[in-house]
């Protein structure tokens, strides 16, 4: 059984100069439960400067938690053994934004993937020229490409779609369980993004990949994800089933998240002016609900208290306007996946 539990993790940076210290909590109290057996598809959306990315380091060991534990099978990452560390990160592989950032401009695309397979597989050896072969082969046969059309090239030989598909290939040579791939389609040209986001969706139904994919576009979302997350200013405000939470948005954020991206924006919302975030530290530093500054919605606690996140009978959300819904429902959502 493998697992991955966020248990109340946040992350907290010190912005501005020394006369104009503050701080942003761009990952806060976040808990979230992966079965990473039972294959899923989860997506991270929200805004600009939400904590998507954060919350995705925190995850890879990039950035350490201020608070909280980030517990793989049992260990937090935070105190394994450097043998454990490194099977965590065999285990949990990222997918960034720009594939050209990904590779060294400098080396054949072939030669990079091979140095992957020696850093972390542990039963291949340098010398053993062929186990390494089979093992890239194999890795780009599940993104679609063959070893031959890669072999001897360097990254600006390929288009960005190919080359994203190929780092795609370099996260899997590890066989990981969860890949984190973060807005992996933002660069990559309009006519080939679709062909990427199929890819994770093959993935997942062919090899049992887990993914966390982190985007703005609701609409890629809604097309490869089994489950869903809305970020605002570092935290979760509702989570669910993708098919229940967009369907069937229920924080006001969300619904203009929605709105703005899939949809022209309905009039009752226009008439209200939802107005964008002027400041991110901000709102990011507000007593009360992040949103309260834009809710066409706001009542007075919402700028006194911070809601807690509510059980519903299809999702969780952080919303006084469904206090009184609470607890109606003895489904277990605790575990997303
Ligand atoms: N290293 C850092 N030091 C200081 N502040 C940071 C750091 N990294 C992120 N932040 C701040 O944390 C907040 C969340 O940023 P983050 O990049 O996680 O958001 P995001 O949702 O991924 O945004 P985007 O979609 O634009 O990538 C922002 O206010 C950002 O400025």
């Amino acid at each position: 059984m493998s697992k991955l539990m966020l248990k109340h993790i946040s992350k907290i940076f010190k912005v501005g100069s020394y006369l104009s210290r503050t701080y942003v909590e761009a990952v806060k109290d976040i808990n979230l439960d992966f079965d990473l057996d039972k294959p899923f598809i989860f997506t991270l959306a929200g805004e600009s400067g939400s904590g998507k990315s954060t919350l995705a380091k925190l995850i890879l060991g990039v950035e350490d938690v201020t608070k909280g534990k980030i517990i793989f099978n049992g260990k937090n990452i935070v105190t394994m053994q450097k043998h454990e560390r490194k099977n965590y990160l065999r285990n949990v592989q990222p997918i960034f934004q720009n594939p050209f950032e990904t590779f060294n401009p400098l080396r054949t695309v072939i030669s990079y993937l091979n140095t992957t397979a020696i850093k972390y597989c542990d039963d291949v050896e340098e010398n053993n020229t062929r186990k390494i072969k089979k093992l890239v082969q194999s890795s780009l046969e599940k993104v679609g490409l063959s070893y031959e059309e890669v072999e001897g090239k360097y990254p600006n030989e390929f288009s960005g779609g190919q080359l994203q598909r190929i780092s795609v290939a370099r996260a899997l040579i590890p066989s990981p369980k969860l890949l984190i791939a973060d807005e992996p389609v933002s660069m990559v040209d309009a006519s080939l993004k679709m062909s990427i986001v199929n890819l994770f969706k093959d993935l997942k139904d062919e090899f049992g990949i887990n993914i966390v994919y982190i985007t703005h576009d609701l609409a890629t979302a809604y097309y490869i994800s089994d489950y869903i997350a809305i970020m605002l200013r570092g935290q979760i405000i509702e989570r669910g089933g993708v098919e229940n939470v967009l369907t069937n948005p229920l924080h006001p954020y969300t619904k203009l998240l929605k709105d703005s991206i899939l949809e022209p924006i309905p009039k009752k919302y226009k008439r209200k002016k939802v107005k964008k975030a002027s400041f991110e530290v901000e709102e990011y530093n507000l007593q009360g609900c992040k949103f309260a500054q834009r809710c066409p919605f706001v009542m007075d606690v919402c700028k006194e208290k911070n809601p807690k996140e509510i059980r519903l009978e299809d999702r969780w959300v952080k919303c006084f306007l469904y206090e009184n819904e609470k607890d109606k429902t003895k489904t277990n959502l605790n575990s997303l996946t």
